[in-house]
């Protein structure tokens, strides 16, 4: 098998790494120190990796039982090599050990659901003979893959989220290119390797890396490629859905996740204790952290105190210590940029109850209080370790401000009534409202997308398969 030569990863075509030109460092996100390189694939090297893809979908060989039993063997190697696998996490994203693990665990999931459902993949019958005239026909639809996936992945959940597109993409039975964020991309490219060792033949999956400007853009121009999967930031994803035509796309897009606490709460202590340790998951830099707090007044005082006492918990600093909670952010500008924000609501008016300070790219877990809609604390992405507390008089205020975003990923909810918990799933305008937990909850088995600026269409095996194959009508004259 032909190998990436050392630490140096330039793109995977028909089985062969070829290395490009420009070489990009990866860095450790909290050392500084470089631990690997991409070289950025021209747009001949993506031609050539969208050529190939394409040739070894026509020629597509691999049975349904074979897509399963590879699967099932990746995932068997990750859970080998996971102790490695996650300290490249670690590594290349500065998240903090324990969280790496766990995104091993739950990618090794998603392959696994993944080769299951290669398994299930089937049309249903269509009775055509309801409607007069079509007495002698017979009718079923087939799904079948939709040719060549080009996926491109974000910085914050390298493995969890390159699996979610090549896992399912696989299973249907198309080939992929994928394009790896140029921040976190060793692991992606380990991914890779790891399916070639596990019997994925030559030119199903083919790596490009480099920057998205360039490598991503050129992807983009292909027009061979048959489908987009994107996750990442939603002008990004703007760009994309404009660049692409008709083609389909599936973009899972950014969020300001909400979330209600009412005062018939079951558990104060521990509404309190997830919405602060799920603000602040990977530093914040998770689409479905929790961002915004809203608290019955009843209740506001004692859950600000709780909140903090939470805080107060949190250990701060080297991700790769065991009991780290939070590590550094993915760049020290994206922390000096909630900074910015924190200090822009200060001067408006708001409080910071907690944390606020930053060295370098480790920004300390803060809570903030008397906040305003208009504060971009508020009303835009905050990716950061940075939550907002906010006060409200009744739930259909709560609702109210909760829908009050250009988003629409998921929000959490938590109360004791029934009623008010079926109003909440009628009410909140999101993909995903949860119920006695917060919105930073994801199995990776359930169906996962945004409405809005979060984005269209759903993940989790079972859903991303629907999008990646297309419904074919056969309909017999009997
Ligand atoms: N909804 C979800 O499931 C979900 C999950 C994780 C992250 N996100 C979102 O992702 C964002 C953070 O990730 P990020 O900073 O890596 O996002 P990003 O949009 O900057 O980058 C994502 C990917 O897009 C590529 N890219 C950039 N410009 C491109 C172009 N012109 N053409 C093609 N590709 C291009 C990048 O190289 C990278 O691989 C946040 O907004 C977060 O909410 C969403
Ligand atoms: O960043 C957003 C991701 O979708 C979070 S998770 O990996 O799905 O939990």
């Amino acid at each position: 098998m032909v190998q990436a030569t050392s630490n140096v990863y330039g793109s995977l075509i028909g089985g062969q790494w070829i290395k490009g030109e420009e070489k990009l460092p990866v860095k450790n996100k909290y050392t500084g120190e470089t631990i690997g390189y991409i070289t950025n694939a021209s747009r001949k090297d993506v031609e050539s990796a969208v050529g190939n893809a394409l040739e070894t979908f026509k020629n597509n060989k691999l049975s349904v039982h074979k897509r399963y039993e590879i699967l099932m063997k990746a995932a068997e190697i990750f859970a080998e090599r996971k102790e490695e696998l996650a300290l490249t996490i670690v590594r290349e994203a500065g998240k903090v050990l324990k969280d790496a693990r766990g995104e091993i665990d739950r990618g090794i999931q998603t392959f696994i659901a993944s080769a299951e459902e290669a398994k299930r993949i089937t049309g249903e019958g269509i009775p055509l003979a309801g409607q007069p005239g079509n007495e002698n026909k017979m009718s079923f639809t087939l799904r079948v893959p939709v040719g060549v996936i080009g996926a491109i992945t974000p910085f914050n959940f390298p493995f969890n989220l390159t699996a979610h597109k090549i896992a399912p993409a696989i299973a249907a039975g198309n080939t992929v290119v994928l394009k790896p964020a140029e921040l976190t991309p060793i692991i992606a490219n380990k991914m890779a390797e790891i399916l070639r060792e596990a019997g994925l033949p030559d030119g199903y999956l083919n790596v490009v890396n480099g920057l998205g400007k360039d490598t991503g853009q050129y992807l983009l121009e292909d027009e061979r490629i048959a489908m987009f999967t994107f996750t990442g930031s939603p002008g990004v994803g703007r760009h994309i859905k404009s660049t692409t035509g008709i083609r389909k796309v599936t973009l899972e897009l950014g969020n300001n996740s909400p979330n209600i606490v009412h005062n018939d709460v079951a558990d104060l202590d521990r509404a309190a204790e997830l919405c602060v340790t799920r603000g602040y998951v990977n530093s914040g830099q998770a689409c479905i952290s929790v961002q915004r707090i809203y608290v019955q007044k009843e209740i506001y005082d004692q859950f600000v105190e709780k909140a903090i006492a939470v805080a107060k918990t949190i250990n701060v600093g080297n991700p790769e210590l065991e009991d780290t909670d939070i590590g550094p952010m993915i760049s020290e500008k994206a922390a000096a940029r909630a900074e910015e924000w924190i200090k822009e609501a200060e001067e408006q008016g708001a409080e910071i109850a907690f944390g606020g300070k930053r060295n370098g790219a480790v920004l300390d877990p803060t809570i903030v209080t008397n906040v305003k809609p208009s504060m971009k604390l508020v009303c835009e992405e905050v990716f950061a370790p940075v939550i907002s507390i906010i006060p409200y008089e009744t739930i259909d205020e709560a609702f109210e401000q909760a829908n009050d975003s250009e988003f629409g990923l998921q929000a959490g909810v938590f109360t004791s009534d029934l009623n008010l918990a079926m109003k909440a799933a009628q009410t909140l305008e999101f993909g995903g409202v949860i119920i006695n937990n917060v919105s930073t909850y994801r199995a990776d088995i359930m169906p996962y997308g945004g409405i809005k600026n979060s984005g269209v269409g759903k993940e989790g095996p079972k859903y991303a398969i629907e999008e990646m194959t297309d419904e074919r009508i056969v309909v017999i004259d009997l």
